[in-house]
């Protein structure tokens, strides 16, 4: 798990927490980075430590120079993922996706913890861990929207 100094939520406690109860075998490393462009190498080096994937819990300010980062970020991430073969599960709030800081912070939460569960699912159970909810218009922090 890897999450930055410049989230205003502390995501991978929860993240911990959920994972702790649901999966309590899974062996978890936390390893915390500035902000969001010092995430691959900590990413990287989580699996070259032989982790089995990769949650990161990022958090991108509102300003174009934020959202540009965000892009340079998440195309690391994509890479990374690629060359190794291993999921790594990108976790970002926007600080703009809502104005209220409580819904902001729920959002966080909840977004965090659902993403763990994902990866939890994925690295125990395989490829097809998800694929009863395929379809079915998940969201993470956002109430699901359902299929169509
Ligand atoms: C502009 C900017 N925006 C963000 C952001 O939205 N979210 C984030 O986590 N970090 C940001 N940073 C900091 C960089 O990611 C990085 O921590 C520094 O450039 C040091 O390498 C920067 C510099």
């Amino acid at each position: 798990m890897v999450d930055t100094t410049f989230s205003r939520v502390d995501m991978a406690k929860y993240a911990i927490e959920v994972l702790r109860k649901k999966v309590p075998a899974l062996k978890v490393k936390r390893y915390t980075v500035p902000g969001i462009k010092d995430v691959a190498v900590a990413a990287k080096r989580l699996l070259d430590e032989g982790c089995d994937g990769v949650i990161t819990l990022g958090w991108v300010g509102p300003t174009m120079t934020d959202k540009f980062s965000y892009l340079a970020y998440s195309i690391a991430l994509q890479m990374l993922q690629i060359n190794y073969g291993k999921h790594i599960i990108d976790v970002t709030v926007h600080e703009d996706e809502t104005d209220d800081p409580r819904k902001l912070k729920e959002i966080a939460v909840q977004r965090a913890k659902e993403h763990a569960e994902n990866l939890a699912l994925l690295i125990l159970k395989g490829p097809q861990a998800l694929t009863g909810l395929a379809g079915t218009g998940q969201r993470q922090g956002w109430p699901d929207v359902g299929p169509l």
